[in-house]
């Protein structure tokens, strides 16, 4: 094996990844104006610290087309390229994916780490991933995310030597690693095949409990609301992507028990290599009889949370599962407000209280909804009452011969 695949198989062990010093770099688009810009920007920013680094600067370009060279166009990078070398910047973090060769040409010129917006979510998985099993996944999406950038990083550790009489040997060697990477995913593979089988079985011993999934974006409160509602200990940050691993609580609301499960938080373009190989993980959400599907409402972008939750949820083929829609966090709920003289200032969702959210599709929704604080436990009897009527229906649509064992929520005090 050769050195440089020593490399990445060392980059792909290391745990924790010092980018330190970052800048950022977005673009506005006919589809993404300023203010999404800079939405997008704040997130992967938040990434970028949940992965360990401090963004110095942000960098956006108003450009229809990417240029396909550099992603960004000339000047731009020529204002990047002076501010890079002089404030010791350790990565330059794009918003969008780039391409193999694009990653390649932005490295040669900027001479420092490039990272796009899949390879930055991978690094916050690696780094999290815990069990072995959530190692596996991880690894597997790590390599298919590497296999088509070797020939670039080759080159540019050929340009490197000099690369005179080094292409012969060079492209066999590039054969090489591919080979040596390909073997390692179809090894990761088995292995996740295996991985598969076993928590299938496991799925498959829980009986003929009903099964509950907590599902929503990354930081919604998932974790936290588990940790409530089924006085588990299940870890939970305000960083992104603080679970990785489902688990799997029993839970007994009234007398009625149920499986309830935590599982992965969803972000804007996951990356699609982790939605692979997460299969096992999304399983769960998958075989699920309920979905509450989880809510920040004290974040800007709620909305948009829910619309890339449920793009996921369809992608994996769970988007026409039974749902409870439950808005998180109404303790951190704010809104702007307009002065009563203020006959200027038209009314946005920027200023909606949370009783004028109410009135809006949340109230047409066809799901239902719930608005609760899982940090100073605000409505979790609502909470409780609401799950326990839709379980028990599921219930007793499945097993109608228990129908008498489970009254009315009000009933059962
Ligand atoms: N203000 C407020 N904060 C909350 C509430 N619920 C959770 N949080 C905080 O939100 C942050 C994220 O909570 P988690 O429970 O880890 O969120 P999660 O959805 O499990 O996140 P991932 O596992 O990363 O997808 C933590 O800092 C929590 O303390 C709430 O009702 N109000
Ligand atoms: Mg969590």
């Amino acid at each position: 094996m050769c050195n440089f695949v020593f490399l990445i198989l060392f980059m792909l062990e290391k745990k924790t990844i010092a980018y330190e010093r970052a800048v950022l770099i977005g673009v506005i688009t006919k589809d993404q104006d300023e203010a999404k810009s800079k939405e997008y920007l704040d997130e992967l920013e938040f990434l970028t610290y949940t992965a360990g680094g401090e963004v110095v600067k942000r960098f956006t370009q108003k450009i229809d087309v990417p240029n396909p060279k550099t992603f960004i166009g000339t000047g731009k990078m020529d204002e990047v390229e002076q501010f890079v070398k002089s404030n010791d910047i350790g990565s330059v973090i794009f918003d969008d994916e780039l391409s193999p060769s694009q990653q390649k040409n932005i490295e040669r010129l900027l001479k420092c780490k490039i990272i796009d917006r899949t390879g930055l979510i991978l690094d916050i998985f690696a780094q999290r991933a815990k069990t072995s099993y959530a190692r596996t996944q991880v690894e597997l999406a790590q390599y298919q995310y590497l296999l088509p950038r070797l020939t670039g990083l080759w080159t540019h550790l050929e340009r490197q030597r000099g690369g005179i009489g080094m292409r012969g040997p060079g492209e066999t060697e590039i054969e090489t690693d591919r080979r040596i990477v390909r073997d390692k995913i179809a090894l990761l593979r088995k292995k996740m095949v295996t991985i598969d089988k076993q928590m299938a079985v496991q799925r498959g011993n829980r009986g003929a409990l009903i099964r509950v999934a907590l599902v929503g974006y990354t930081n919604v409160g998932k974790s936290t609301l588990m940790n409530v509602i089924s006085k588990s200990e299940v870890f939970a940050e305000n960083k992104l992507f603080a679970t990785l691993d489902t688990t799997v609580r029993k839970v007994v609301i009234g007398n009625l028990p149920f499986l309830l499960s935590d599982t992965v938080g969803f972000i804007r373009k996951l990356p699609t290599q982790l939605v692979d190989s997460f299969k096992s993980t999304l399983d769960e959400v998958r075989e699920a009889d309920l979905l509450l599907h989880v809510v920040d409402i004290s974040h800007p972008n709620f909305e948009d949370h829910i619309a890339s939750v449920n793009q996921i949820l369809s992608e994996i083929k769970s988007g026409d599962k039974p749902t409870v829609m439950v808005f998180n966090k109404i303790d951190a709920y704010t809104h702007e407000t307009i002065d009563s003289d203020d006959l200027v200032t038209e009314k946005t969702k920027a200023h909606y209280t949370l009783d004028d959210w109410k009135k809006t599709w949340m109230n047409s929704s066809a799901e239902d909804v719930l608005f609760i604080s899982a940090l100073n436990k605000e409505n979790l009897d609502e909470f409780k009452r609401k799950v326990y009527t839709v379980v028990r229906e599921i219930h007793v649509t499945r097993f109608p011969y228990n129908n008498f064992l489970y009254p009315d929520y009000e009933d059962l005090q």
